[in-house]
């Protein structure tokens, strides 16, 4: 048995920051929520998942529904992928053992064409969609999430059943969104998900990159004249590339997102989380398969392409 079509069943593939976040946001607006976590299993069975929030103040949610096996969660209607890019060719056997036929697997994560190697690797009844967060939060230790701001959830379909069908294909989305917009997350559906994953790019590739590079947050990213520009410079080119590839990004868009994290606290992007605790960075997802797309559509990026050759020499000796 699945859930009824108003309260699906919801499995999240990796509760991390992503993952940890947005489950406790479903499951305390009534969805049966159902965990899967790896190295912080046994804190999370027993003590739950702690939410310091800046927005909505602490959350806890006591009693969570926690698996540290794939097989042994049940059939869900949605699953949502909230592990890093860097790991998804082995989670999609996990991702086929708890969906319910004809599963929605909605993908919480940074990059460039990150569905196509989960899409080889999954049945084909299952769809496959794409979700960009923008939002600021990381774990500050097992099972203790720090949400700084924002929240927002932007929604496309990249394949499966319904991928020849648009108003289905666009039904499916807004379902989706309707999830989140249920949990009191702002959700929008976008039409086109790979330009909408350009777009989220226009903020990744210069932050998280530089992060790591200068070791330097937001802030005092945002208040020097040289790594303002070069963020400037890097949003840009990201820009160019979306357009050389086929994507009209929204006019003055790169201007919003450097005004809006004017205004955010003080930030350490993802990508420097994982650099402090030694994990693979997302290069592939954020800089390779961009820069690779933008070339291939004639565009060289030559700024993004030294930033990309600083981090890949930062990674592999970082591990
Ligand atoms: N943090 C943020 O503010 C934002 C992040 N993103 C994107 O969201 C995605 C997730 O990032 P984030 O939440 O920060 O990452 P985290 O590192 O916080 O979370 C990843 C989680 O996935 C778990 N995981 C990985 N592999 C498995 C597995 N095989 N089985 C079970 N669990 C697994 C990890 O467990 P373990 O502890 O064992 O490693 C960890 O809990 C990334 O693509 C990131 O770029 C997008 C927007 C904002
Ligand atoms: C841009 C930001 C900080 C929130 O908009 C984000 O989503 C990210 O860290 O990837």
């Amino acid at each position: 048995m699945t859930g009824s079509v108003s309260r699906p069943r919801i499995g999240i593939i990796g509760t991390g920051a992503i993952g940890g976040y947005y489950g406790v946001m479903l499951a305390r607006a009534g969805f049966d929520v159902h965990f899967l976590l790896r190295s912080e299993f046994a804190a999370v069975a027993e003590g739950g998942l702690h939410i310091d929030s800046a927005v909505h103040g602490p959350l806890h949610l006591s009693a969570v529904q926690a698996y540290s096996q794939a097989a042994d969660m049940p059939p869900c209607d949605w699953l949502l992928v909230g592990a890093k890019t860097t790991s998804n060719a082995s989670l999609a056997p996990l991702i086929a053992q708890a969906a319910a036929p004809g599963a929605k697997v909605l993908v919480l994560q940074n990059g460039l064409e990150v569905e196509d190697e989960l899409r080889t690797l999954l049945p084909d009844s299952l769809h496959l969609l794409g979700g960009l967060c923008f939002i600021c939060v990381h774990r500050a230790g097992p099972g203790a999430i720090v949400h700084q701001a924002l929240g927002a959830v932007n929604i496309g379909y990249h394949s499966g059943p319904l991928q020849h069908d648009a108003a289905a294909r666009q039904a499916l989305v807004e379902e989706g969104a309707g999830l989140f917009q249920r949990a009191g997350i702002e959700s929008q559906a976008m039409a086109n998900l790979q330009q909408a994953r350009w777009q989220k790019l226009v903020w990744n590739v210069p932050y998280n990159g530089l992060s790591v590079l200068l070791r330097a947050s937001t802030t005092p990213l945002m208040s020097d004249d040289n790594s303002r520009e070069l963020v400037q410079a890097l949003m840009a080119e990201v820009v160019r590339g979306a357009q050389a590839c086929g994507h009209e990004l929204p006019a003055g868009y790169a201007e919003h997102l450097f005004k809006v994290t004017e205004k955010m606290p003080d930030y350490w992007p993802s990508m420097y989380h994982d650099f402090l605790h030694k994990r693979a960075l997302e290069l592939d997802a954020v800089y390779v398969r961009p820069l690779a797309a933008a070339r291939a559509a004639g565009c060289e990026l030559p700024k993004i392409q030294a930033l990309y050759q600083a981090l890949a020499f930062i990674d592999a000796n970082n591990r």
